[in-house]
């Protein structure tokens, strides 16, 4: 397995400095041109009126016998100080707009849409001449007629790349770790949203110096005797056929700067060197790469830089570093946590004091609005996870896991309506997680349950910020739980933590990009994120499913061994079956949004009720099996949702089906200590074998 890859977008390259140089010089000869002017722009001497091109004058003089050259200069100084003050207020304003309202989406979002829209409509020099109309010529009217139409397109491009993110498994994470929503807008958001921005601000650069200079053709933009492009064009048109230097050194300079700026746009946009500006522009970025990638710890034994996963290091190692986080008292509030929490007595909750429930779930349904009306995915799910217990939930794709599990954390789409219970154990007391209006659910993660909860999602790259180092995610990850101090204090932290994963060398993985990593060191540290706050509770969305089974089994054995040293509680959703069986202390079988059937590990894999039950586990191939056995498949195809039948959802594939699953949803009925199932035939039938034999190649 590689370790490093090569970076993603196109580098650098001297095509790229190439197309910049013209733009760079613009602005340098505006910055410089009081110094490279040879006279004063404005200084007129009737003598030396019309003199053409000379040693004296370069590019000779105008009627007034002013000097071209530096009226040429200085005109690029006017262009680039309204170009640049037109930038920084209309990219800032539309940046932040569009940030913001794509974050909060909803009312705001709207708003924000439609205003855009009428100003990306509107002709754009009608309102500046409208403007200037009004308010009269002047640097600063022209700024402010300019940035009037120049902001919506920024607002429009940062909206769009926001709303983009906003669902995201990267938000998700950081919202369970206790980030506000200030620092995601300030710290995930604006850089992303400003990226593609930046791109758009080199060719909008050209746009900008054309509309000054259109609009003091027209004698609305920078009054004279200031030295502008446009107004020297308009002065130079009575004498284009004498005095061809007045007209065409301004033509010419407008032309390359509106050239070059589309160019290189054209050129940033294809190549989406983004990352690689945000690198340059912005100071918090690290751009230390380690002298040596990190090691894999979790490439197969035989590839040659495979060094063996580190002594795990013991969890007095880790507290050591650690603030001891108050278990009785509310984080947010400092009251004792009873008293921050809905006020929930034990018994209503279904959890009573005495066991040792983290989270007890109760008649959970999940619709999506479809077709006009809500469509449930989930329906009626009850599940517990006590301490220390590894919860598995399984089921073919689609059939609600993630769902069911992610509801109760807010973790889902906005548009999702969740109803049912959800009370997770905080401290003595108890807090309902279920019930918030969709806008407080989003910020669930830090009120909902104090960072008692950790997320491991399956696609790493989705969760990990491309432009930020593994270091600087767990820093966070150690601020937010409330561990961090000092920067070399929460970093210290940060490498235990990286350590604690199994990631040899902390100090040079804290410096990589994500990208640099392999996809079980990216698990890691994914791990090693969600385990920052000490949670109770570890949700693992399917966390090996992308990885090879070498890899898979080291992190899987690295959970366990993180449930044991942190006595934590862990929820897996899996449909893999065989992973289940390597760690779960209890399995829930999920069915078109429903639990089918669950129990202890040992109840469900020796004893299974369900036919679908049956029928996942045939499917389990067999690494005892001789050569060649075939193994089973389940016919049809995985159901739709709770309500697409009128009884049971499997009856179409199931083996033992009865006239009653088309008619009525079965009930669950306990068949041994905690082992439940949900079907309708008569128990002293046996479920035949499901579903047909299958070759290795599914034939
Ligand atoms: N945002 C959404 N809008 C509408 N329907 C959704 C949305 N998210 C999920 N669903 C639907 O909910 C159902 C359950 O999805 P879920 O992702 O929970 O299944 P799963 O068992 O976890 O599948 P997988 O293993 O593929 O992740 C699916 O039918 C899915 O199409």
């Amino acid at each position: 397995m590689t370790t490093v890859q090569r970076r993603r977008g196109v580098p650098v390259t001297g095509r790229t400095v190439l197309l910049a140089l013209p733009l760079l010089g613009f602005a340098l000869v505006g910055l410089l041109a009081p110094v490279l002017a040879p006279a004063d722009p404005t200084a007129t001497d009737l003598a030396a009126s019309l003199r053409p091109p000379s040693a004296e004058h370069l590019l000779g003089t105008d009627q007034l016998g002013r000097d071209q050259l530096s009226r040429l200069l200085y005109g690029a100084r006017s262009s680039l100080t309204v170009a640049a003050a037109v930038l920084a207020v209309s990219m800032t304003v539309g940046v932040v707009v569009g940030t913001v309202a794509g974050y909060l989406g909803g009312v705001p979002d709207r708003v924000v849409a439609r205003l855009v829209d009428t100003a990306v409509s509107l002709p754009g020099m009608l309102v500046a001449l409208a403007v200037i109309g009004v308010r009269g010529p002047g640097v600063e009217n022209l700024v402010i007629a300019l940035c009037l139409w120049a902001w919506a397109p920024y607002a429009r491009i940062a909206r769009a790349r926001v709303a983009g993110l906003r669902g995201s498994p990267h938000l998700d994470a950081l919202r369970l770790l206790g980030a506000g929503p200030a620092r995601i807008v300030g710290r995930h958001l604006l850089p992303p949203a400003l990226a593609p921005c930046l791109v758009y601000a080199s060719t909008d650069v050209g746009t900008i110096v054309l509309g000054v200079a259109t609009l003091s053709f027209l004698g609305l933009g920078i009054p004279p005797p200031q030295a502008e492009w446009g107004q020297m064009l308009i002065e130079g048109r009575p004498f284009l056929a004498s005095a061809w230097w007045l007209a065409y050194p301004p033509g010419i300079a407008i032309t390359a700067v509106v050239f070059a700026s589309n160019l290189l746009g054209e050129r940033l946009a294809v190549g989406d060197e983004r990352p690689s500006i945000l690198r340059w522009l912005l100071p918090t970025r690290r751009r230390t790469r380690p002298a040596t990638p990190p090691a894999d710890p979790a490439a197969p034994p035989d590839a040659p830089a495979a060094p063996t996963v580190t002594a795990r290091p013991t969890t007095a190692a880790l507290t050591a570093t650690a603030t001891v986080r108050p278990t009785t008292a509310d984080p947010d509030t400092g009251h004792p946590a009873r008293s921050a929490l809905t006020g929930l007595p034990a018994a209503s909750t279904g959890i009573s004091s005495g066991d040792d429930s983290l989270l007890s779930v109760r008649g959970l349904s999940v619709a999506y609005p479809r077709d006009g009306g809500p469509h449930r995915v989930v329906a009626d799910v009850s599940y517990d996870v006590r301490r220390g217990q590894i919860l598995a939930v399984v089921g073919e794709t689609g059939s609600g896991k993630t769902t069911a599990v992610l509801a109760p954390f807010g973790l889902l789409d906005p548009a999702a309506t969740v109803t049912g219970s959800a009370v997770l154990r905080a401290g003595d007391g108890f807090r309902q997680l279920v019930g918030h209006p969709p806008h407080q659910r989003h910020h669930q993660g830090r009120r909902g349950h104090d960072r008692r909860v950790g997320v491991v999602f399956q696609d790493s790259l989705a969760v990990l910020n491309p432009v930020r180092t593994i270091g600087a995610h767990v820093d966070e990850a150690v601020r937010n739980a409330g561990r961090g101090g000092r920067r070399a204090t929460t970093r210290r932290v940060t490498e235990e933590l990286l350590r604690l994963v199994g990631l040899p060398d902390p100090a040079g993985t804290a410096r990589a990009f994500p990208h640099q990593l392999s996809g079980g060191m990216r698990q890691r540290v994914q791990i090693a994120v969600a385990i920052a706050g000490e949670p109770e509770l570890l949700v693992a969305d399917e966390p090996t499913s992308a990885l090879d089974v070498t890899v898979q089994a080291q992190l899987l054995d690295l959970l366990t061994g993180l449930r044991d040293e942190l006595d934590m509680a862990m929820i897996l959703i899996s449909h893999d079956l065989a992973v289940v069986t390597r760690l779960a202390d209890r399995v829930a079988v999920m069915y078109a949004g429903r639990i089918v059937e669950s129990g202890p590990l040992a109840s469900i894999v020796g004893n299974p009720d369900h036919p679908y039950t049956r029928g996942l586990l045939d499917a389990v191939p067999r690494p005892d099996a001789a050569p060649g056995t075939r193994f089973r498949t389940m016919p049809g195809r995985s159901g739709t949702g709770p309500d697409d039948s009128g009884g049971c959802a499997f009856a179409a594939r199931c083996p033992s089906v009865v006239p009653a699953c088309a008619h009525h949803q079965p009930v669950p009925v306990t068949l041994g200590p905690a082992h439940r199932s949900a079907c309708s035939r008569p128990r002293d039938t046996t479920v035949p074998v499901t579903g047909t034999a299958a070759g290795p190649d599914g034939r």
